[in-house]
C-alpha cells in the first residue's frame, strides 16, 4: 500500500545534479506510481551509457533519442519521470510534460550541483575546464524554460533528500485538495 494517494503522473525537471533521480525514486516509493528516467530509458534502449552516446553520435542526435523517450514516457500513466537536465530544451517536450501530469522543478543553487556532481564523470557536459562557468550558462539558458512548464517549484538549497520530498509531497497534497 502506498502511504500516499497522489493522482496522475510527476515530471521532475530542473539542471543536472539538482537530484530528480534521487528524490524521483523516493517520491515513487511514497506514492506507489512506477519510477522512470528518461536518461536510464535511452541507456536500457541502445545498451550505452549517455557520455558514449554524446561522443559518437553527438548532443543533437541524443536530444532526437531523448525526445522519441519521453514522447513515450508521457502516454503512461501513474508514473514519476525523472527527465533529463536538457530535456526541456525541445518544444516538443515542454509541450508533452506539460500536457500530461505535475512538473516539478527542482530548483538548485550551482554551488550545491557543483559539490554533487564533482566526482562523477557520468555527464559529458560537465567534463569541462570550467564546470561552474558552464553550469552558470546553462542556468542562464534554462532557467526559464524550466519556470515556464512548472506547476511547482522546489528550491533544493540545503535540503536533505529526506526532508525535500517530505515538502514536495506536502505541497502536492495541498495542491489536489
Ligand atoms: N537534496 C540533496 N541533498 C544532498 N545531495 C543530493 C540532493 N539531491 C541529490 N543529491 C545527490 O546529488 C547527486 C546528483 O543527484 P541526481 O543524480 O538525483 O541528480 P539529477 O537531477 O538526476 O541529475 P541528472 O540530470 O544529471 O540526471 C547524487 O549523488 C545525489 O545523491
Ligand atoms: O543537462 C543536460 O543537458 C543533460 C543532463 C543529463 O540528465 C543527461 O540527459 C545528459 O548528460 C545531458
Ligand atoms: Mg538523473
Amino acid at each position: 500500500m502506498p502511504a500516499m494517494e497522489l493522482a496522475g503522473n510527476f515530471f521532475l525537471v530542473g539542471l543536472m545534479g539538482a537530484g530528480k533521480t534521487t528524490v524521483g525514486r523516493t517520491l515513487a516509493r511514497h506514492t506507489g506510481k512506477t519510477f522512470y528516467d528518461s536518461d536510464h530509458e535511452i541507456e536500457r534502449k541502445t545498451g550505452v551509457k549517455i557520455t558514449t552516446i554524446f561522443d559518437i553520435e553527438g548532443e543533437s542526435r541524443f536530444r532526437e533519442r531523448e525526445k522519441q523517450i519521453i514522447a513515450e514516457l508521457c502516454q503512461l500513466q501513474n508514473i514519476v519521470l525523472a527527465t533529463g537536465g536538457g530535456a526541456i530544451l525541445a518544444v516538443e517536450n515542454r509541450q508533452a510534460l506539460k500536457a500530461n501530469g505535475t512538473v516539478i522543478y527542482l530548483r538548485a543553487q550551482i554551488d550545491d550541483i557543483l559539490a554533487r556532481t564533482k566526482h562523477d564523470k557520468s555527464r559529458p557536459l560537465l567534463q569541462t575546464a570550467n564546470p561552474r562557468e558552464k553550469l552558470a550558462q546553462l542556468y542562464q539558458q534554462r532557467d526559464p524554460l524550466y519556470m515556464e512548464i512548472a506547476d511547482l517549484v522546489i528550491d533544493t538549497s540545503s535540503q536533505n533528500v529526506n526532508s525535500l520530498v517530505q515538502r514536495l509531497e506536502q505541497r502536492l497534497l495541498n495542491q489536489q485538495t
